[in-house]
């Protein structure tokens, strides 16, 4: 296999995001967890999208784990590659997105990484290095409330600058507006002046085109399932890769009990929450208890079996911003977070246990959680629930298994129904 194009993501819901842009651009895409066993069989693909968890641990595991990824994927031929980051720059000042940038930056001997985090799509827009998430900017958007990576400066290029050794530039919109010569002289100007990244501004999907036509020129990029887009428009194209159809083997039904568990505390999720409590039973996990030790997997999953012949059952771990907060005053943020995933992995563990084969999970920690505890090495890339969401089928495991994993910010207030709807 050769790859057009290798790709790195640093949680699984972002991953699944950009695979199912990339399948939908017509690359043929799989989905790996973390780097694959060689003895995994993998169909003929155009791109892999490994999934990390490398989000919010250390920044030097980040880093060793993301140089292993790019290793394996050059192996395989890809001559560029795309370092998925979410579309909300999620991070903090200690990384993981600078010190990655940079190894990888090192490692290929780039000398200008274009990044970006536009994805239009779902309201993800850049001007003037300012990330605005629909109307307003980032720093005033509910991430600026998030559990693990609270953003509170909407300035892409000071975020960036204080986590990168690397000087960090921007190419503006009206640069990218006069198309890729514009932005090839943009970068060499800035390459000449020993800045090493730029972040581009990007508002519609035309931008990405131009952006993606340049950033394939070079070696590694940065960004969101946007840049993807403009990448994979780039390689379709320039015939670099033939368009194909996207497989209807991947959704094919499995049948059987579903359940859907939610981790993520954004307000899109608490919103499909409060809309599923209409259509399924939703049991609401007590954080406090789970972090004093209590067996709230148990309870879950007692109350959760005798329902599940019935139709699917909704578990939330979720609360509001006030109620995160006071959690983590308790008992410490990566505490909190670290303990409910691990209670929502074994939530999973069990339901998979009593014959689930449908599993719905909100939250990009908390699918990473669930999928690591199920052993699933990897997944095919079936159709689009909502913008960046994709039903996935399991690859690698024994038996059919269906799969969605959202981004605690994607998908109407139907989301879980919606789902559940495609995954037959
Ligand atoms: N009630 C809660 N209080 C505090 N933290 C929580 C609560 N419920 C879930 N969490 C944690 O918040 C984090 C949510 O992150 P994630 O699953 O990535 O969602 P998102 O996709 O919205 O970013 C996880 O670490 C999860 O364990
Ligand atoms: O780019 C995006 O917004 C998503 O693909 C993504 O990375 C989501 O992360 P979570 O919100 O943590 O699920």
């Amino acid at each position: 296999m050769t790859l057009a194009l290798g790709c790195i993501a640093d949680d699984y819901t972002g991953a699944s995001d950009l695979a199912n842009t990339l399948t939908r651009a017509g690359l043929r895409t799989v989905q790996t967890i973390g780097i694959p066993a060689d003895d995994l069989a993998l169909p003929e693909v155009d791109a892999v999208v490994v999934s990390l968890k490398s989000r919010s641990i250390e920044a030097g595991l980040a880093v060793s784990r993301s140089r292993a990824a790019e290793k394996w994927l050059r192996g395989r031929g890809a001559s560029h590659v795309l370092f998925k980051i979410c579309s909300t720059f999620d991070s903090t000042d200690a990384g993981n997105i600078g010190p990655v940038m940079d190894a990888l930056r090192a490692d290929c001997g780039e000398a200008n990484v274009l990044v970006t985090p536009a994805f239009p799509e779902t309201g993800r827009t850049v001007y003037q290095g300012n990330l605005f998430v629909g109307a307003v900017p980032l720093n005033e958007s509910p991430l600026k409330d998030h559990p693990l990576n609270p953003m509170r400066d909407s300035n892409l290029v000071r975020v960036l600058a204080r986590q990168s050794k690397t000087q960090i530039g921007l190419v503006d919109l009206a640069t990218v507006t006069r198309g890729v010569e514009a932005v090839r002289e943009r970068l060499a100007e800035l390459a000449g002046e020993g800045i090493g990244a730029a972040i581009i501004d990007a508002v519609f999907d035309r931008d990405l085109e131009t952006i993606g036509r340049v950033a394939a020129e070079h070696r590694l990029s940065v960004g969101a399932s946007g840049i993807g887009l403009g990448l994979a428009r780039a390689l379709v194209s320039t015939g670099k890769v033939k368009s194909a159809v996207a497989s209807s083997e991947a959704g094919a039904a499995v049948g059987g009990p579903a359940a859907c568990l939610a981790g993520s505390c954004s307000q899109a999720t608490l919103k499909q929450i409060a809309s599923a409590e209409k259509i399924m039973p939703v049991l609401h996990l007590d954080p406090d208890r789970i972090l004093t030790g209590a067996d709230e997997a148990q309870r879950a999953l007692d109350w959760a079996r005798p329902r599940l012949a019935e139709g699917p059952v909704l578990i939330a771990s979720s609360s509001t911003p006030d109620q995160v907060a006071a959690l983590q005053a308790r008992h410490g943020r990566d505490a909190a977070g670290h303990a409910i995933e691990q209670t929502m992995a074994d939530i999973a563990e069990g339901l998979v246990k009593a014959g689930v084969r449908r599993l719905v999970v909100a939250g990009g920690e908390t699918s990473g959680a669930v999928v690591d505890r199920l052993r699933i090495p990897g997944f095919l890339v079936g159709v689009e629930i909502a913008a960046g969401v994709p039903v996935l089928r399991a690859v690698g495991v024994e038996g059919d298994m269906l799969l969605a994993l959202k981004s605690g910010n994607f998908g109407g207030p139907e989301f879980f129904s919606d789902a559940l709807g495609l995954m037959r």
